[in-house]
């Protein structure tokens, strides 16, 4: 007990310097700045890191980390003991699956049976050894020397060096930022720094407590979840085109490791995929061809057992995690939302940055209408256009116009005919579509949306319209002249009655 530091706790708040023509690397830059001072201020070994939108809401978690980090078995090893985001404030159904619960309690367990969870951001207790680019125990001995700071003239004072450690020149040439510290110029920065911790052949360790060890806040408008999304996705493409390439770099990966992280880099490009089949019916629009594979039996056959499958997995990966029908629901539908849309602009705005060296800059999500309303949920109804809305619109249009075009197909042939029957099937897949973007349908409603039976209804009257349009242009000629004859019979009576009349 006699080495125990007994000084009582202190609260330091650290501001860095920032100036115009330096980049300030914002939220690495400032923690950064943060683990230099602390270094200084106390050394503690262990860094707890939450957001500013996030908060402590168990007493018990810093120690549980702490624990697990100094566990006999595998505690040394441990570079970060990562909790899942958990959030307030979220509608009840959480119509743009901010809970994520797939994420936090099926993936991340699954990585958690690896090499340990992917960094989330928050609620993170890290060891500092891990934080300052050192090696695990296993590996000391291979540490390399890295450069971690510019100081040619020792300060006098520890207040003068806490300064000194601040400054935008400080880690000028040096390694912060890559080989040292919170990883920079990727816009999910916690993404790449647990990795450069799991390359090392560090682990890390999840933990999931009741009551949830920490919250915070998540939006709950569809614009701000689908930026915030375009910025995570965005990031993940960052990662894979630069030195944290998962395929590239990483001796100590662990192989299925290494094949998650894979995942998580690039999972935004097979949405191109997605949003292209998205708009295949548009092909059937103007043509009376269906383009399915024959024979049709046996590719029904396939889209089927695909499916099925793929439900089956899900089916179990609920229940293994815990979590609810509904939560599993909204991360469908949200992923179709996402990938009808964001994600496809993630892999654009990637593109123009290869080519053009020069990206967008990504925006924090705000999480609150300016206006003071009493409505908790405001934000879910306030509707805010912006570019990112359109594809996906296209895309619930074409399944619109598609559906209500094979109504209209099938009463122009005759409902039992076999082509009819086809073209009826081929429908299964846009209704599918439908119901994965109907919570994106709901949003685009704004207050309207607040009673879902509306947006069944115009759903319903949109596909009737378009049908009852694509039957009066297609019908048959013998059918429109059948119609013309009862009505020219009508007119001729009436033309000896008009002229009997007249008489
Ligand atoms: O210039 C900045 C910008 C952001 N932050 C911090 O970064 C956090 C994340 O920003 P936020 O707008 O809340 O984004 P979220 O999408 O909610 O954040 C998630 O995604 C980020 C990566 O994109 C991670 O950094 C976060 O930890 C993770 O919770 C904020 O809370 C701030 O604490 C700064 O310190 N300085
Ligand atoms: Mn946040």
């Amino acid at each position: 007990m006699g080495n125990l530091d007994t000084r009582l706790p202190m609260l330091v708040y650290i501001s860095r310097e920032k100036r115009p023509g330096h980049n300030s690397q914002k939220k690495a830059g400032a923690l950064n700045a943060m683990l230099r001072v602390s270094a200084l201020l106390s050394s503690a070994p262990f860094v707890a890191n939450l957001d500013c939108d996030h908060y402590i809401n168990n007493s018990g978690a810093l120690r549980a980390a702490v624990c697990f980090m100094l566990d006999p078995r595998d505690g040394r090893s441990t570079a970060f003991v990562q909790f899942p985001q958990r959030f307030d404030d979220v509608d009840p159904t959480d119509r743009y699956n901010n809970h994520n619960r797939v994420m936090y309690d099926g993936t991340m367990v699954g990585f958690n049976g690896l090499q340990g969870p992917c960094c989330l951001g928050t609620g993170t207790m890290f060891r500092r050894l891990a934080l300052d680019g050192m090696e695990p125990p296993a590996h000391e001995d291979e540490a390399v020397v890295k450069s971690v700071g510019n100081s040619t003239t020792p300060p006098a004072t520890d207040e003068q060096l806490a300064t000194l450690l601040t400054t935008c020149a400080y880690e000028d040439g040096s390694s912060w930022g890559r080989g040292v510290g919170w990883v920079y110029n990727v816009v999910t920065e916690d993404l790449v720094t647990g990795f450069r911790m799991h390359s090392q052949g560090w682990r890390s360790m999840y933990c999931s407590m009741e009551p949830s060890a920490f919250r915070g806040t998540a939006p709950i408008n569809l614009t701000e979840r689908l930026y915030q999304v375009f910025r995570w996705s965005g990031g993940s493409l960052e990662m894979f085109f630069s030195h944290s390439n998962p395929l590239a770099v990483g001796r100590r990966l662990h192989p299925l490791q290494r094949v998650a992280y894979f995942n998580l880099a690039t999972y935004p490009i097979t949405t191109l995929l997605v949003l292209a089949y998205s708009l295949f019916p548009v092909m059937s629009l103007f043509s009376e061809q269906l383009y399915i594979q024959e024979p049709y039996g046996t590719y029904i056959t396939f889209v089927v057992a695909v499916l099925a499958m793929h439900h089956l997995t899900g089916m179990l990966e609920v229940k293994w995690a815990g979590i609810t029908v509904l939560d599993w629901c909204r991360n469908e539908q949200f992923y179709t939302t996402a990938a009808t849309a964001a994600y496809p602009t993630a892999v654009l705005y990637m593109a123009k940055k290869l080519v053009t060296g020069k990206g967008i800059s990504f925006r924090l999500t705000s999480k609150r209408t300016e206006a003071c309303s009493s409505d908790r949920f405001a934000d879910l109804h306030t509707v805010r256009w912006v570019p990112l809305l359109i594809p996906t619109i296209v895309v619930l249009v074409v399944d619109v116009a598609a559906v209500g075009t094979a109504i209209g197909k099938a009463a122009t042939w005759g409902f039992f005919t076999d082509r009819a029957l086809y073209v009826l099937l081929g429908t299964v897949l846009n209704v599918w579509m439908l119901l994965l973007l109907y919570p994106f349908a709901l949003g685009i409603m704004g207050s309207w949306g607040k009673r879902p039976v509306t947006l069944f209804l115009v759903l319903v009257l949109a596909v009737a319209t378009v049908g009852v349009v694509y039957f009066t242009l297609h019908a048959h000629p013998s059918y429109w002249s059948q119609v013309a004859a009862s009505l020219g019979k009508e007119s001729s009576i009436w033309r000896v009655y008009t002229h009997a009349s007249s008489y």
